[in-house]
Protein backbone atom coordinates (compact mmCIF):
# COMPACT_ATOMS: atom_id res chain seq x y z
CA UNK A 1 0.00 0.00 0.00
CA UNK A 2 1.09 3.58 -0.41
CA UNK A 3 -0.35 6.55 -0.69
CA UNK A 4 -0.58 9.56 -2.94
CA UNK A 5 -2.90 12.88 -1.97
CA UNK A 6 -4.97 11.52 0.76
CA UNK A 7 -6.60 8.12 -1.04
CA UNK A 8 -4.67 5.09 -0.32
CA UNK A 9 -3.76 2.94 -3.79
CA UNK A 10 -5.02 -0.25 -4.54
CA UNK A 11 -2.26 -2.78 -5.17
CA UNK A 12 -2.62 -6.14 -7.18
CA UNK A 13 0.66 -8.05 -6.08
CA UNK A 14 1.44 -10.83 -7.99
CA UNK A 15 4.49 -10.85 -6.55
CA UNK A 16 7.03 -8.17 -5.21
CA UNK A 17 8.55 -7.74 -8.95
CA UNK A 18 4.74 -7.78 -10.82
CA UNK A 19 1.99 -5.94 -9.85
CA UNK A 20 -0.49 -3.11 -10.44
CA UNK A 21 -1.26 -0.08 -8.66
CA UNK A 22 -5.01 1.57 -9.09
CA UNK A 23 -5.37 4.95 -7.83
CA UNK A 24 -8.98 5.29 -6.64
CA UNK A 25 -9.26 9.21 -8.23
CA UNK A 26 -10.50 7.96 -11.55
CA UNK A 27 -9.79 4.17 -10.67
CA UNK A 28 -6.65 5.38 -13.03
CA UNK A 29 -4.10 2.41 -13.26
CA UNK A 30 -0.97 3.93 -11.93
CA UNK A 31 1.53 1.25 -12.53
CA UNK A 32 2.23 -2.49 -13.81
CA UNK A 33 4.92 -3.48 -13.40
CA UNK A 34 6.10 -7.04 -14.93
CA UNK A 35 9.02 -7.91 -13.80
CA UNK A 36 10.71 -5.11 -12.24
CA UNK A 37 10.03 -3.36 -15.50
CA UNK A 38 7.66 -0.07 -15.56
CA UNK A 39 5.80 -0.80 -18.88
CA UNK A 40 3.31 2.09 -18.44
CA UNK A 41 4.15 6.16 -18.25
CA UNK A 42 3.26 8.15 -15.44
CA UNK A 43 4.44 12.03 -16.39
CA UNK A 44 7.11 13.14 -13.27
CA UNK A 45 4.87 16.43 -13.67
CA UNK A 46 1.36 14.26 -12.97
CA UNK A 47 -0.52 16.02 -10.45
CA UNK A 48 -2.16 13.77 -7.57
CA UNK A 49 -4.61 16.05 -5.68
CA UNK A 50 -7.76 14.09 -6.41
CA UNK A 51 -9.33 16.97 -8.69
CA UNK A 52 -6.84 16.88 -11.52
CA UNK A 53 -7.14 13.82 -13.60
CA UNK A 54 -3.73 11.49 -13.55
CA UNK A 55 -1.67 12.77 -16.28
CA UNK A 56 -0.52 9.03 -17.55
CA UNK A 57 -1.04 5.35 -16.46
CA UNK A 58 -4.83 4.42 -18.03
CA UNK A 59 -7.47 7.12 -17.22
CA UNK A 60 -10.97 6.01 -17.63
CA UNK A 61 -12.58 7.71 -20.24
CA UNK A 62 -16.75 7.84 -19.62
CA UNK A 63 -19.37 9.09 -20.42
CA UNK A 64 -17.38 11.15 -23.29
CA UNK A 65 -14.47 10.77 -25.26
CA UNK A 66 -12.76 14.63 -25.90
CA UNK A 67 -14.28 18.05 -25.66
CA UNK A 68 -18.05 17.69 -23.71
CA UNK A 69 -20.48 20.35 -23.66
CA UNK A 70 -22.12 18.98 -20.59
CA UNK A 71 -18.76 18.65 -18.37
CA UNK A 72 -14.97 18.46 -18.45
CA UNK A 73 -13.29 16.88 -21.43
CA UNK A 74 -13.06 12.97 -21.53
CA UNK A 75 -16.02 13.05 -18.98
CA UNK A 76 -16.21 12.71 -15.15
CA UNK A 77 -15.15 9.13 -14.82
CA UNK A 78 -11.45 9.69 -14.61
CA UNK A 79 -11.72 12.43 -11.96
CA UNK A 80 -14.29 10.47 -9.44
CA UNK A 81 -14.09 8.75 -6.81
CA UNK A 82 -14.27 5.29 -7.21
CA UNK A 83 -15.55 2.93 -4.52
CA UNK A 84 -13.52 -0.70 -4.06
CA UNK A 85 -15.74 -3.35 -4.82
CA UNK A 86 -13.56 -6.16 -4.13
CA UNK A 87 -10.13 -5.84 -2.90
CA UNK A 88 -7.69 -8.45 -4.60
CA UNK A 89 -7.93 -11.55 -4.49
CA UNK A 90 -5.47 -14.05 -5.65
CA UNK A 91 -6.81 -17.55 -7.33
CA UNK A 92 -4.83 -20.64 -7.19
CA UNK A 93 -2.45 -19.56 -9.66
CA UNK A 94 -1.48 -16.81 -8.30
CA UNK A 95 -3.88 -14.54 -10.84
CA UNK A 96 -5.03 -11.16 -8.85
CA UNK A 97 -8.65 -9.46 -9.55
CA UNK A 98 -9.97 -7.08 -8.05
CA UNK A 99 -13.35 -5.09 -8.43
CA UNK A 100 -13.82 -1.31 -9.04
CA UNK A 101 -16.76 0.46 -9.15
CA UNK A 102 -18.78 4.16 -9.93
CA UNK A 103 -22.06 5.27 -9.32
CA UNK A 104 -24.28 8.19 -10.45
CA UNK A 105 -24.32 10.63 -7.64
CA UNK A 106 -25.40 14.31 -7.20
CA UNK A 107 -22.12 15.67 -9.34
CA UNK A 108 -22.57 13.55 -12.07
CA UNK A 109 -26.32 14.14 -12.14
CA UNK A 110 -26.03 17.48 -12.12
CA UNK A 111 -23.84 17.22 -14.96
CA UNK A 112 -25.34 13.80 -17.07
CA UNK A 113 -28.84 13.50 -15.07
CA UNK A 114 -28.87 9.47 -15.51
CA UNK A 115 -28.08 6.82 -12.87
CA UNK A 116 -25.77 4.36 -13.98
CA UNK A 117 -23.18 2.03 -12.36
CA UNK A 118 -19.65 1.18 -14.25
CA UNK A 119 -17.73 -1.80 -13.11
CA UNK A 120 -13.98 -2.05 -13.96
CA UNK A 121 -12.42 -5.67 -13.08
CA UNK A 122 -8.70 -5.71 -12.91
CA UNK A 123 -7.38 -9.29 -13.64
CA UNK A 124 -3.52 -9.47 -13.22
CA UNK A 125 -1.47 -12.69 -14.71
CA UNK A 126 2.52 -13.36 -14.78
CA UNK A 127 2.61 -11.76 -18.36
CA UNK A 128 -1.13 -9.83 -18.69
CA UNK A 129 -3.29 -7.17 -17.21
CA UNK A 130 -6.69 -7.29 -18.09
CA UNK A 131 -9.13 -5.02 -18.10
CA UNK A 132 -13.01 -5.48 -18.12
CA UNK A 133 -15.44 -2.82 -18.22
CA UNK A 134 -19.10 -2.14 -17.93
CA UNK A 135 -21.70 0.50 -18.03
CA UNK A 136 -25.31 -0.52 -16.79
CA UNK A 137 -28.04 1.81 -17.10
CA UNK A 138 -29.71 1.91 -14.04
CA UNK A 139 -32.50 4.86 -15.55
CA UNK A 140 -35.66 4.47 -17.23
CA UNK A 141 -34.57 6.10 -20.17
CA UNK A 142 -31.84 5.30 -22.75
CA UNK A 143 -28.76 7.31 -22.69
CA UNK A 144 -25.82 7.59 -24.80
CA UNK A 145 -21.98 7.97 -23.83
CA UNK A 146 -18.51 7.51 -25.52
CA UNK A 147 -15.74 5.95 -23.80
CA UNK A 148 -11.83 4.77 -23.82
CA UNK A 149 -9.02 3.74 -21.86
CA UNK A 150 -6.14 6.35 -22.51
CA UNK A 151 -3.77 3.22 -22.14
CA UNK A 152 -0.30 5.72 -21.65
CA UNK A 153 2.66 2.92 -22.69
CA UNK A 154 6.16 3.64 -21.68
CA UNK A 155 8.74 4.00 -24.52
CA UNK A 156 12.35 3.85 -24.54
CA UNK A 157 12.08 6.64 -27.16
CA UNK A 158 8.84 6.74 -29.32
CA UNK A 159 10.54 6.88 -32.21
CA UNK A 160 12.19 3.19 -32.18
CA UNK A 161 8.76 2.07 -31.10
CA UNK A 162 6.63 0.32 -34.07
CA UNK A 163 2.53 0.61 -33.69
CA UNK A 164 1.70 -2.66 -35.09
CA UNK A 165 -1.85 -3.89 -36.82
CA UNK A 166 -3.14 -0.38 -37.79
CA UNK A 167 -2.31 -0.62 -41.79
CA UNK A 168 -5.03 -0.29 -44.25
CA UNK A 169 -7.75 1.69 -41.94
CA UNK A 170 -8.76 4.41 -42.13
CA UNK A 171 -7.96 7.25 -39.55
CA UNK A 172 -9.92 10.59 -38.51
CA UNK A 173 -7.01 13.17 -38.19
CA UNK A 174 -7.51 15.48 -35.15
CA UNK A 175 -4.30 17.46 -35.97
CA UNK A 176 -5.69 17.98 -39.53
CA UNK A 177 -8.93 19.26 -38.68
CA UNK A 178 -10.63 15.90 -38.15
CA UNK A 179 -9.95 14.90 -41.95
CA UNK A 180 -10.33 10.83 -43.06
CA UNK A 181 -7.17 9.45 -44.33
CA UNK A 182 -6.11 6.14 -44.94
CA UNK A 183 -3.19 4.70 -43.59
CA UNK A 184 -0.26 3.52 -45.79
CA UNK A 185 2.60 2.37 -43.46
CA UNK A 186 2.35 -0.74 -40.66
CA UNK A 187 4.15 -0.31 -38.27
CA UNK A 188 3.38 2.81 -37.55
CA UNK A 189 6.33 4.82 -36.21
CA UNK A 190 5.67 8.61 -34.22
CA UNK A 191 7.86 11.21 -35.10
CA UNK A 192 5.90 14.42 -34.63
CA UNK A 193 2.35 15.32 -33.05
CA UNK A 194 0.03 12.66 -33.60
CA UNK A 195 -3.86 12.82 -32.43
CA UNK A 196 -5.94 10.19 -34.43
CA UNK A 197 -8.73 7.82 -34.23
CA UNK A 198 -8.39 4.65 -36.17
CA UNK A 199 -11.67 3.39 -37.39
CA UNK A 200 -12.85 -0.35 -37.62
CA UNK A 201 -9.80 -2.10 -35.99
CA UNK A 202 -8.63 -5.19 -35.45
CA UNK A 203 -8.92 -6.75 -31.90
CA UNK A 204 -5.00 -7.44 -31.61
CA UNK A 205 -2.26 -4.46 -31.56
CA UNK A 206 1.58 -4.88 -31.04
CA UNK A 207 3.29 -1.73 -29.40
CA UNK A 208 6.98 -2.97 -30.18
CA UNK A 209 10.07 -1.01 -27.70
CA UNK A 210 12.69 -1.73 -30.45
CA UNK A 211 15.02 -0.26 -28.15
CA UNK A 212 14.72 -2.59 -25.39
CA UNK A 213 13.05 -5.08 -26.59
CA UNK A 214 9.69 -5.17 -25.09
CA UNK A 215 6.61 -6.14 -27.16
CA UNK A 216 3.33 -5.40 -25.28
CA UNK A 217 0.31 -6.81 -27.35
CA UNK A 218 -3.15 -5.55 -26.84
CA UNK A 219 -5.92 -7.59 -27.87
CA UNK A 220 -9.87 -5.88 -27.13
CA UNK A 221 -12.74 -6.70 -27.73
CA UNK A 222 -16.22 -4.30 -28.44
CA UNK A 223 -14.13 -1.64 -28.44
CA UNK A 224 -13.60 -0.82 -32.21
CA UNK A 225 -11.63 2.65 -32.29
CA UNK A 226 -7.89 3.10 -31.68
CA UNK A 227 -6.85 6.49 -30.65
CA UNK A 228 -3.10 6.85 -31.40
CA UNK A 229 -1.69 10.29 -29.42
CA UNK A 230 1.75 11.58 -28.67
CA UNK A 231 1.67 15.79 -27.91
CA UNK A 232 5.20 15.92 -28.92
CA UNK A 233 7.65 18.64 -28.17
CA UNK A 234 5.35 22.35 -28.18
CA UNK A 235 1.86 20.69 -26.87
CA UNK A 236 3.92 18.95 -24.29
CA UNK A 237 5.42 22.20 -22.83
CA UNK A 238 1.81 23.57 -23.18
CA UNK A 239 1.00 20.89 -20.64
CA UNK A 240 1.26 22.12 -17.09
CA UNK A 241 1.12 18.58 -15.66
CA UNK A 242 3.57 16.46 -18.44
CA UNK A 243 7.61 17.44 -18.42
CA UNK A 244 8.72 19.42 -21.29
CA UNK A 245 11.31 16.27 -22.22
CA UNK A 246 8.95 13.49 -21.35
CA UNK A 247 7.50 13.13 -24.74
CA UNK A 248 9.80 10.63 -26.13
CA UNK A 249 8.50 8.22 -23.41
CA UNK A 250 5.13 8.16 -24.20
CA UNK A 251 2.67 6.44 -26.68
CA UNK A 252 -0.74 7.23 -26.31
CA UNK A 253 -2.52 3.61 -27.88
CA UNK A 254 -6.39 3.91 -26.54
CA UNK A 255 -8.91 1.39 -26.87
CA UNK A 256 -12.47 2.85 -27.34
CA UNK A 257 -16.06 3.26 -28.46
CA UNK A 258 -15.46 6.53 -29.58
CA UNK A 259 -16.39 7.44 -33.30
CA UNK A 260 -20.31 6.98 -32.51
CA UNK A 261 -22.11 6.63 -28.75
CA UNK A 262 -23.39 4.07 -27.75
CA UNK A 263 -26.88 3.79 -26.95
CA UNK A 264 -27.52 1.55 -23.67
CA UNK A 265 -31.64 1.07 -22.97
CA UNK A 266 -32.53 0.85 -19.52
CA UNK A 267 -31.47 -2.56 -17.37
CA UNK A 268 -28.71 -3.48 -19.47
CA UNK A 269 -25.24 -3.91 -19.71
CA UNK A 270 -22.36 -2.84 -22.17
CA UNK A 271 -18.98 -4.23 -21.99
CA UNK A 272 -16.19 -4.09 -23.46
CA UNK A 273 -12.39 -5.24 -22.53
CA UNK A 274 -8.42 -5.12 -22.95
CA UNK A 275 -5.73 -6.88 -22.14
CA UNK A 276 -1.78 -5.91 -22.41
CA UNK A 277 0.72 -8.82 -22.68
CA UNK A 278 4.00 -8.76 -22.53
CA UNK A 279 5.16 -11.53 -25.63
O1 LIG B 1 -5.22 16.45 -21.82
P1 LIG B 1 -6.28 15.37 -21.76
O2 LIG B 1 -7.65 15.92 -21.49
O3 LIG B 1 -5.90 14.31 -20.77
O4 LIG B 1 -6.34 14.70 -23.18
C1 LIG B 1 -5.21 14.10 -23.72
C2 LIG B 1 -5.50 13.58 -25.13
O5 LIG B 1 -6.44 12.54 -25.05
C3 LIG B 1 -6.74 11.88 -26.29
O6 LIG B 1 -5.65 11.15 -26.73
C4 LIG B 1 -7.22 12.86 -27.33
O7 LIG B 1 -7.32 12.25 -28.60
C5 LIG B 1 -6.30 14.05 -27.42
O8 LIG B 1 -6.91 15.02 -28.26
C6 LIG B 1 -6.05 14.65 -26.06
O9 LIG B 1 -5.16 15.72 -26.18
Amino acid sequence: MSEKGDIINLTLNRDSNTFVRVHPHGATVIAWQWKGKELLFVSKQAVFDNKKAIRGGIPVVFPNFGPWELGPQHGFARTSKWKVEKEPVADKDGNVTAVLSLEDDDITRALWDYRFKLTYTLTLSEDSFGMKFQVENKDNKPFDFTCLLHTYFRTSDVVKTDVLGLGNLQYIDKVKGGQTFQQVDDPIIVEENVDRIYLNTPNEILIKDKEDGTTVKLTKDNFPEIVLWNPWKEKAAAMGDFGDEEYPNMICVEAGYVHKPYTLQPGSVFEASQTLTVV
